[in-house]
C-alpha cells in the first residue's frame, strides 16, 4: 500500500496523503477547492470583506483537483467507482448537482452519497469530496 504527497498540489491538513493505492484500488483523500497557495477557487471576498461563495466553481474545482490527484496513479475520474460529497448546506445541492451533472453520467459514472455536514476545515468551504477510484495497476515489465 503507498499513500502519496502530491508536490505542487495544497498541501494536505494533516498527516494523510492526497491519495492512497491498495491494490487496483484507489482511494483519494477529502478535497476542497483549495489551491496550492493556500486560496480557493469558488470564493470572492471584497475590499469591504463582502464574501460570496460559489457552489458550481467549488465543485468544478473540486472534481477537477480530484482529477489531478489522481493522475498521480495513472487514473482520471474515468476510473471513480464511489464518491461521498460533503456540503455545509443543503440549500446548495441543486448547483452542486448540475455541476455533477458536467462531470458524470449515471450509466458509466460511479455510485454517490451525498451527506451535510456542520463545517468543514474552512469557512469558505461549502464542499468537500472523496472518491474511491479503480484502475488495474500497472507493472514494469523487464
Ligand atoms: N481531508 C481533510 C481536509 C481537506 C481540506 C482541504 O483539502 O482543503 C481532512 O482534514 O481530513
Amino acid at each position: 500500500m503507498s499513500g502519496k504527497v502530491i508536490e505542487g498540489k495544497a498541501t494536505p491538513r494533516g498527516k494523510y496523503p492526497h491519495v492512497k493505492r491498495v491494490g487496483d484500488f484507489i482511494y483519494v483523500s477529502g478535497t476542497s477547492s483549495r489551491r496550492p497557495d493556500n486560496t480557493f477557487e469558488g470564493v470572492e471576498v471584497d475590499e469591504m470583506g463582502t464574501t460570496n461563495l460559489d457552489i458550481k466553481k467549488q465543485t468544478a474545482a473540486v472534481l477537477e483537483n480530484i482529477d489531478s490527484i489522481l493522475k498521480e496513479e495513472g487514473a482520471s475520474l474515468k476510473d471513480v467507482v464511489d464518491v461521498t460529497t460533503f456540503l455545509v448546506n443543503m440549500n446548495d445541492f441543486g448547483g452542486y448537482n448540475e455541476t455533477y451533472g458536467k462531470f458524470f453520467e449515471p450509466e458509466t459514472g460511479p455510485t454517490r452519497t451525498t451527506v451535510a455536514v456542520h463545517q468543514l476545515p474552512h469557512p469558505h468551504l461549502l464542499i468537500e469530496i472523496k472518491v474511491i477510484a479503480y484502475k488495474k495497476q500497472q507493472y514494469a515489465t523487464h
